[in-house]
């Protein structure tokens, strides 16, 4: 069979717009044989297609060896594709992958990859194709930014925070490190709403996150729970230290202007450090118990 009769459609009548070669350089992607020797050398045999998600890298070279393009993956891509060859050569099963790539001018690309494994005389042979999804890859990161970000503060919103606060856990049970979680919540916000209006309440939340951000450090998790209740995630952190933190936090709420004066606004705050092997929401409810003694015992204080 030549190549044109093989990619002319079978039964079907249908005919091949020109020759196979004019056609796959006109494909939105790259369909490639990949092969990779019993010594564990890599290259493409086969590399054909619009090559639009290979800009600055050299198809010939490719033909030699696969590494010109791996060298460009980034770190935390690098090892996951070469997992999913390795699992893909041993198990001869297929490989559907996704990888980030830094391409000439500094330019990042996505690419998702499959490819198909089958026996070769030396090594394992792929059929495969690989796509551009970059412009997929930012409207997902965006939607994603979307549905973790409380609109008013612009912090992590609830959802965000329970994802977080189970990370962290995991990390403490299976490293043994410290872990703090902190509800703040503004006293008598009612009346701030009441006496100056809801639009300068909003004021009020969005200047408290600012002045989070400020104070704590970039690993601590920041959202707002809803209303007028935050919660802090402070990773590798102890009591010893997160309860002179919150103090801290506190006494630069009390002193700040927040647009009104000084002394009007002042929260409290609820502290408790993680207990290893405690589910997240015993957690949860340990620093409620201390929010609500804070509260119960005059407010504008910290209770763990
Ligand atoms: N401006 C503004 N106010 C909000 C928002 N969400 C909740 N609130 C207000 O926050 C107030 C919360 O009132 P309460 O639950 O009685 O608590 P509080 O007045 O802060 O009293 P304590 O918590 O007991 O100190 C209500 O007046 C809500 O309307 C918001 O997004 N913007």
């Amino acid at each position: 069979m030549t190549e044109e009769n093989a990619m002319s459609g079978g039964g079907l009548g249908l005919e091949l717009p020109g020759n196979v070669r004019d056609f796959t350089e006109r494909l939105p992607g790259v369909i490639f044989q990949f092969h990779r020797g019993l010594d564990g050398h890599m290259h493409f045999p086969y590399l054909a297609g619009n090559g639009t998600s290979l800009p600055g890298i050299d198809r010939d070279a490719l033909g030699q060896d696969a590494r010109h393009m791996l060298d460009r993956l980034y770190d935390d891509d690098y090892p996951k594709l070469m997992a999913a060859i390795e699992r893909s050569a041993r198990w001869r099963v297929p490989i559907a992958t996704k990888f980030r790539i830094r391409l000439a001018h500094g330019r990042t690309r996505w690419v998702a990859l499959r490819a198909q494994p089958e026996d070769a005389q030396s090594g394992v042979l792929w059929y495969g194709l690989m796509i551009d999804i970059t412009e997929q890859m930012v409207e997902e990161a965006r939607l994603r930014r979307l549905s973790d970000t409380d609109d008013l503060t612009g912090l992590a919103n609830r959802r965000k925070l329970m994802v977080r606060l189970a990370e962290e856990i995991s990390r403490c049970n299976r490293h043994g490190s410290p872990l703090s979680l902190m509800l703040i919540d503004l006293d008598h916000f009612k009346r701030v709403n009441d006496t100056w209006g809801h639009l300068q309440g909003d004021q009020v939340l969005i200047e408290l996150a600012r002045l989070c951000r400020k104070l704590l450090r970039e690993e601590d998790t920041i959202a707002r729970l809803g209303g007028e209740e935050f919660a802090v995630v402070l990773p590798a952190t102890p009591l010893v230290r997160s309860l002179p933190l919150a103090e801290r936090l506190r006494h630069r709420i009390g002193e700040h202007p927040f647009g009104i004066e000084p002394g009007q606004i002042t929260v409290s705050i609820g502290l408790a450090e993680y207990r290893p092997g405690e589910p997240r929401d015993v957690l949860i409810e340990r620093a409620d118990r201390c929010l609500y003694a804070a509260k119960h015992q005059g407010r504008n204080r910290v209770e763990s």
